[in-house]
């Protein structure tokens, strides 16, 4: 079997003279001087490109992804299916988005392997159970901060399932999955209320599992209802019905998953920073290729940005976000939308009322604690902000510039861009860690703050 070497393809809209196109280490946050006027594109999905590569691994033939992400987190998801023995080849692709990427399966998954996570979420919470299904030993780990990511749902889920792991440091990375090839499958009860991808997860492969799947979530609180139903919608795409007899239970009866050649919508999480930007700074910023409908919970933005004071404007794929520079505060439970917090606590740490979100207990266990990190920068800015249990709360109170510290996390350093926007010397430490899923923020960022139209190529624009 030939392997082609994957290289990733470069998305860089703007041609080869933007010394910003991509990222590293410390950056000065730029200041909006006039209004905000900006058309921008952005690139995939994470959660879509990594949902889409898992499933057309498992499917029944080859297949196709359109205008996949290419980042940090979708790099580690083609490495570790490709350890695992599954062929991905780049394709050209005509998106102005880089390559298409060629899924082969392979007969049967190989084990004897060792997977980089890196900080990767939808990696460490989906190929577990993909390791389950090959023969012999895969040993997943991963960044530091990965191994500090509960675990638990997929290690106690999968031994509930009959699959022997080892998990020297109990409940987190690393861990060794000794596969045999099948997976029994039966019912199971988890507790997801850390992250709903122990859910996907396990949902994702359940139906190559002997017996299937049925699968109860028994905690209090099932976090990130979009990124399940995300799930669901994928697997029923490819032939896969997921039956949902109760509240928090999902039923998957064993079966082929069909191979199918998938577009992937633009990343309208990623869409956030740019839209709150208009916010932020004034002016308006239009994303182009916003899908007419989506299970990204990135499209509640729609709803969630007029809360804080916003205009938005919806014509035909394009969605533009106008503001006065005046915001307003909020009273948010974000629980389904726990991804979209940080961006959001920018406008709320900005607003000229007080605010509060909860229902985020889960965020602590994002790629940092997000409700201490947002916290502890804010109030080294001057802000008001305070830790709840389960959320933030915000006064009014002016900001001044300073270091904003991305703990490694690509929404914190995103975050620290928007405040930047309004308020001067602002200094995210790690800029480079938007390449987790947005390797092209500091040029879009540039883009959007030169009043650039949008990419050449982009001929919706
Ligand atoms: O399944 C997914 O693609 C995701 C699910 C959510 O995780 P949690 O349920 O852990 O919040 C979300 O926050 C994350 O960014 C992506
Ligand atoms: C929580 C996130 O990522 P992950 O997929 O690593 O969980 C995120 O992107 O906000």
């Amino acid at each position: 079997m030939q392997i082609t070497p994957y290289s990733a393809p470069e998305f860089d809209p703007y041609g080869d003279d933007d010394p910003l196109a991509e990222g590293d280490g410390a950056w000065e946050a730029p200041v909006a001087t006039r209004p905000l006027d900006a058309t921008l594109a952005v690139p995939g999905s994470k959660s879509l490109t990594n949902r889409e590569l898992v499933l057309a691994a498992l499917a029944d033939g080859p297949g196709l992804l359109r205008a996949p992400l290419v980042s940090r987190d979708t790099d580690l998801m083609v490495e570790g299916l490709r350890a695992l023995g599954v062929r991905i080849e780049p394709r050209p692709g005509d998106g102005g988005f880089g390559d298409d990427l060629l899924v082969t399966p392979p007969d049967e998954f190989l084990g004897s392997t060792t997977i980089d996570c890196g900080l990767a979420g939808t990696v460490m919470r989906f190929l577990p159970p993909v390791a389950a299904l090959a023969l012999g030993p895969t040993t997943f780990d991963g960044d530091e901060a990965a191994r500090r990511r509960p675990m638990g749902g997929i290690i106690d889920g999968l031994r509930g399932l009959g699959v022997d792991l080892d998990d020297d440091r109990r409940g987190g990375l690393p861990f060794t999955v000794h596969g045999t090839g099948r997976v029994g499958g039966g019912e199971l009860a988890i507790d997801a209320s850390a992250s709903s991808q122990f859910v996907s997860g396990l949902l994702l492969a359940a139906a190559r599992f002997d017996d299937g799947l049925v699968l109860r979530h028994t905690g209090e609180r099932l976090p990130s209802l979009p990124h399940i139903e995300m799930t669901v919608a994928a697997l029923a795409a490819r032939g896969v019905p997921v039956e949902q007899p109760a509240t928090g239970t999902w039923r998957v009866a064993p079966g082929p998953i069909a191979a199918r050649d998938v577009s992937i919508e633009p990343d309208l999480s990623n869409a956030a920073p740019f839209l709150c930007g208009a916010v932020a700074a004034g002016g308006s910023v239009t994303i182009t290729g916003w899908p007419e409908s989506t299970t990204q919970v990135g499209a509640r933005l729609v709803d969630l940005l007029p809360r804080f004071g916003a205009t938005v404007r919806r014509d035909g794929d394009r969605v533009t976000v106008s503001g006065d520079g005046s915001i307003r505060g909020v009273r948010l439970d974000l629980g389904e939308a726990g991804e979209l917090v940080p961006n959001l606590a920018a406008l709320a740490a900005l607003a000229d009322e007080p605010s509060e979100f909860t229902g985020i207990g889960h965020i602590r266990h994002h790629e940092t604690d997000r409700i201490a990190a947002l916290a502890a920068e804010f109030q080294g800015l001057g802000g008001r902000v305070t830790e709840l249990d389960d959320g933030l709360r915000f006064e009014p109170a002016p900001l001044h510039g300073g270091e904003w510290r991305a703990y490694a996390d690509h929404r914190m350093a995103t975050t620290g861009a928007i405040v930047g926007l309004r308020v001067p010397g602002v200094r995210v430490d790690d800029i480079g860690s938007t390449s987790k899923t947005l390797p092209q923020f500091p040029g879009l960022w540039a883009r959007m703050l030169a009043n650039d139209p949008a990419p050449r190529g982009d001929a919706s624009a």
